[in-house]
């Protein structure tokens, strides 16, 4: 199959986006991965399908799969990189568009000086969201939020793993495992983070997050995300971490996120069911056209 693409990134994080305006290409998830992969296909973290609006109070679906070729509910740098798209190919001249997620439907700005910002959304905390099933296991009580201790065990290609971890649970419509760290950059993500985003207690996986908290207001984050491994930034992720850290009484209500890709602004007014906003940059790096083997 021939098509063409726009490979982009917002933070680093990095994304083949298709416009499938005209209708889904019916790509399989062994040809998703062949397009994510960075030797055999384009490379990217995650694949954006960009699809006509499937009902009528929205102007877009916005359909994400992870390199691994599973599809997903939510990607918060690829949203930024969504609406860049949309509005730089005069697919629409609004400022703000509605897009329909498997989450639910979300707001994407591209303002005026250029940056983007998303309404990503409320976070859900109650387990079954996540879904998390915590048997035999009892909560820590942190700051009148629950923290759940997790035990890692195993025998990895970097050396042994074992412990306990604390981690906040929680979903931007994908689920999040957030833990705090003294240095990020001396955290175990590569070994930690695939036990984690495995780990038997997340059915459906999980991203696993490593937050160091510099100040109340500026946090440094990595992300060993589920179907992906580490990127250089998460969006989710980044609203996950400040929304953990402000639940727990760490962080005030705007936040700056320092990541291995770049800076990302994240707010929440620490109210359950209100919005979380990211801010930060989405870029185009290339356009391209490659022929995807029918059969993989
Ligand atoms: N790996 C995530 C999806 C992409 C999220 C990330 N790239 C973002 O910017 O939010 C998951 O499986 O839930």
């Amino acid at each position: 199959m021939h098509i063409r693409f726009t490979k982009m990134q917002g933070a680093g994080n990095d994304f083949v986006v298709l416009d499938e305006t005209a209708g889904p290409l019916g790509l399989t998830p062994a040809q998703y991965r062949w397009l994510a992969d960075r030797h055999f296909g384009v490379g990217a973290d995650q694949i954006l399908g960009v699809r006509p609006a499937p009902q009528a109070d929205v102007d877009f679906e916005y359909v994400i799969h992870n390199n691994d070729g599973g599809e997903v509910e939510h990607c918060g740098n690829g949203a930024r990189c969504f609406v860049r798209f949309v509005r730089g190919r005069g697919l629409t001249d609004k400022r703000t568009v509605r897009v329909k997620v498997k989450r639910g439907v979300i707001e994407l700005t591209e303002n005026v000086d250029g940056g983007v910002t998303v309404d990503m959304g409320a976070p859900v905390f109650d387990l079954p969201a996540v879904p998390f099933n915590p048997a035999g296991m009892n909560p820590i009580d942190h700051g009148g939020w629950q923290l759940w201790p997790v035990a890692l065990s195993s025998e990895t290609s970097c050396g042994a793993t074992s412990g306990t971890v604390n981690l906040a649970v929680l979903s931007m419509g994908n689920p999040h495992a957030v833990q705090l760290v003294d240095d990020v950059d001396k955290a175990p993500v590569l070994t930690q983070g695939p036990l984690i985003e495995n780990h038997p207690a997340f059915p459906n996986r999980v991203n696993a997050g490593f937050m160091q908290i510099e100040n109340r207001g500026q946090i440094r984050l990595r992300v060993y995300e589920r179907g992906a491994g580490e990127t250089l930034a998460c969006g989710t992720g980044a609203c996950a971490a400040v929304v953990a850290g402000i639940r727990l009484g760490l962080l005030d209500q705007r936040v700056q996120v320092s990541t291995h890709g770049g800076d990302l602004t994240i707010e929440w007014a620490g109210r359950e069911g209100s919005p979380v906003l990211m801010t930060g940059p989405a870029t185009t790096v290339f356009e391209g056209e490659i022929d995807i083997p029918e059969s993989l």
